[in-house]
């Protein structure tokens, strides 16, 4: 029998649409791949403040961009990433690396980087992958069987991130988070944006069970469609 052809879905959207959890549980549910991108883009971000890299210049970001080795591990049952071999998963959730994070992945060095490995994880998916992000069916994989934008408002967004985080201020994580939407939709190099292709589903009054199998039929009605 011929073997499918891999199905590649892209989830793109702004902090708290609910990408990650949708993406890992859509990934799993159909025996897929799953890549965290923003990871990967922390990542690099945690290594440059760990080196010291003055990041309000990017030309001094630039030049280290190749640097880091960053290894992403895609079962979404237990999705891992290191940096020369050290588990990161913790330390590129901390304030500071979120509050640095637009800076570095704006530069165009960085991105050429981190979308060149990408790519190549995306083409090793024998099944096919998930890969959540803010430009991935814009610029990544703009050929993607299936792209979806999720969407929520802003104050349904930052309840869900300080809900993760004991003690947290709502409304100073919602001003970091519009302040980094803002950031990363106005980068010159691959902005924040929905393909024109893309799906938008807003999720603001969705559960995230909803969500999910809103996902998941899209994505069988494309691999049945191949
Ligand atoms: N539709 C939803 N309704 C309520 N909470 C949700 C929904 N989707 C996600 N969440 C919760 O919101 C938080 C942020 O979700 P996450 O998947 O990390 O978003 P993103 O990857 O877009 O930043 C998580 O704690 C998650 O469980
Ligand atoms: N495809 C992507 C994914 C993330 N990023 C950058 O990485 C940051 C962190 O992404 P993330 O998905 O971990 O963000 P949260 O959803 O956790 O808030 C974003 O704010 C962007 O600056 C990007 O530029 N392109």
């Amino acid at each position: 029998m011929e073997t499918p052809a891999a199905v590649i879905v892209a989830i793109d959207g702004p902090s708290g649409t609910g990408k990650s959890s949708t993406s890992k549980a859509v990934a799993a549910q159909l025996g897929l791949s799953y890549l965290d991108t923003g990871a990967q883009y922390r990542a690099i971000t945690w290594w440059m403040v760990n080196n010291g890299i003055d990041l309000t210049d990017p030309t001094a970001i630039a030049a280290v961009a190749g640097k880091a080795d960053i290894v992403s591990g895609t079962d979404p049952a237990a999705p891992t990433i290191t940096v020369d071999g050290t588990d990161v998963a913790g330390p590129i959730r901390t304030t500071e690396v979120t509050s640095k994070v637009s800076a570095v992945s704006a530069v165009p060095e960085v991105r050429a980087r981190i979308t060149d490995l990408q790519r190549s994880i995306a083409k090793g998916a024998e099944v096919g992958i998930v890969v959540e992000g803010r430009d991935i069916g814009t610029t990544v994989l703009p050929d993607a069987d299936l792209k979806i934008f999720l969407t929520a408002s802003p104050e349904a967004r930052a309840a869900r991130r300080s809900g993760e985080v004991k003690g947290s201020d709502v409304k100073a994580t919602q001003e970091a988070l519009v302040a980094r939407d803002k950031a990363d939709s106005s980068r010159k190099t691959s902005p924040l944006a929905k393909a024109g292709d893309a799906v938008e589903v807003d999720t603001t009054e969705l559960t995230l069970q909803q969500v999910i199998e809103c996902v998941v039929t899209l994505v069988e009605e494309k691999r049945a469609a191949k």
